[in-house]
């Protein structure tokens, strides 16, 4: 197993830092603020799998998309990979976003009129890879799908969908995965798969944050970060240790 950090190839960078530093993120509807997020400080610096929990309401999603370099702060800094996102350019927030991350939704998000191979040869095409083809073909083989790149996403179940969404943020290359409630929408057998792909990406070196509200989740995590009302209020390994993924009950 590896859990060091992992180096981007083409920048020698170390891609899993993540730096949040008095982050807040308020949004202004009329006459209301809306504190999504309220001086969070937040540091990953590990390969590891680290969920992100909290009810809903709580910020998570705000969260990854500042992560995620899909959105900016009121205020603070963050970091990735040691470059402030709060000072780039919308230009150099791409790039950086392109070579950084990757993210899954809960929904999938599969383009529909491509199929399962073209959707992840998508990934390593947006991230600049080499031989994308083959790459994506090689991802979708990792994922155990290898036989469906034909197939369009109304021909696969919900999980093989995840799976392709999986493969599609592999493709890219990139460090950070970022997964906004995965198995959501999935019933409890196939999010359990999903986890395990999932944690086996954060053993072969990325960093993997992975958003829920599902506290059982959170059990098979090394890293428990819980927001409530916008603020980090706990942050450390599952209460009573790292559960196996046969333990989970849902
Ligand atoms: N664009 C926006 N404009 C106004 N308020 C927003 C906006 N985006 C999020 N919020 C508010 O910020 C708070 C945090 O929202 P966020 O989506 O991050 O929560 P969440 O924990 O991901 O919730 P859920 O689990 O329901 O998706 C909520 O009160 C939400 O209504």
């Amino acid at each position: 197993m590896n859990f060091g950090p992992a180096v981007d190839a083409r920048t020698g960078a170390k891609g899993t830092r993540i730096d949040l530093d008095d982050v807040c993120r308020h949004f202004v509807v009329g006459d209301v603020v809306v504190r999504a997020l309220d001086q969070v400080n937040l540091h990953v610096d590990e390969s590891a799998f680290v969920v992100v929990l909290g009810p809903s309401g709580s910020g998570k999603t705000t969260l990854l998309n500042l992560v995620g370099a899909l959105d900016a702060p009121t205020s603070g800094t963050i970091r990735l990979a040691g470059t402030d996102l709060t000072t780039a350019t919308r230009a150099e927030r791409t790039r950086i976003r392109r070579r950084t991350v990757s993210f899954v939704f809960q929904s999938f998000n599969l383009f529909p009129a491509l199929t399962a191979l073209e959707n992840v040869q998508f990934g390593a095409d947006v991230a600049g890879r080499a031989h994308a083809e083959r790459l994506a073909q090689q991802v979708l083989e990792q994922v155990g799908l290898g036989e469906r790149g034909r197939h369009f996403a109304h021909q696969l179940s919900g999980g093989e969908q995840q799976r392709v969404a999986i493969a599609r943020a592999l493709a890219t290359g990139n460090p950070i995965l970022l997964a906004d409630e995965p198995t959501g929408e999935l019933d409890f057998h196939t999010g359990v798969q999903i986890l395990e792909l999932l944690r086996a990406q954060a053993e072969s070196g990325k960093t993997v944050v992975v958003v829920t509200h599902n506290r059982e989740i959170s059990r098979v995590a090394d890293r428990v970060i819980e927001l409530s009302s916008g603020h980090i209020v706990a942050d450390g390994p599952p209460a009573g240790g790292r559960a196996g993924l046969a333990d989970l009950r849902w």
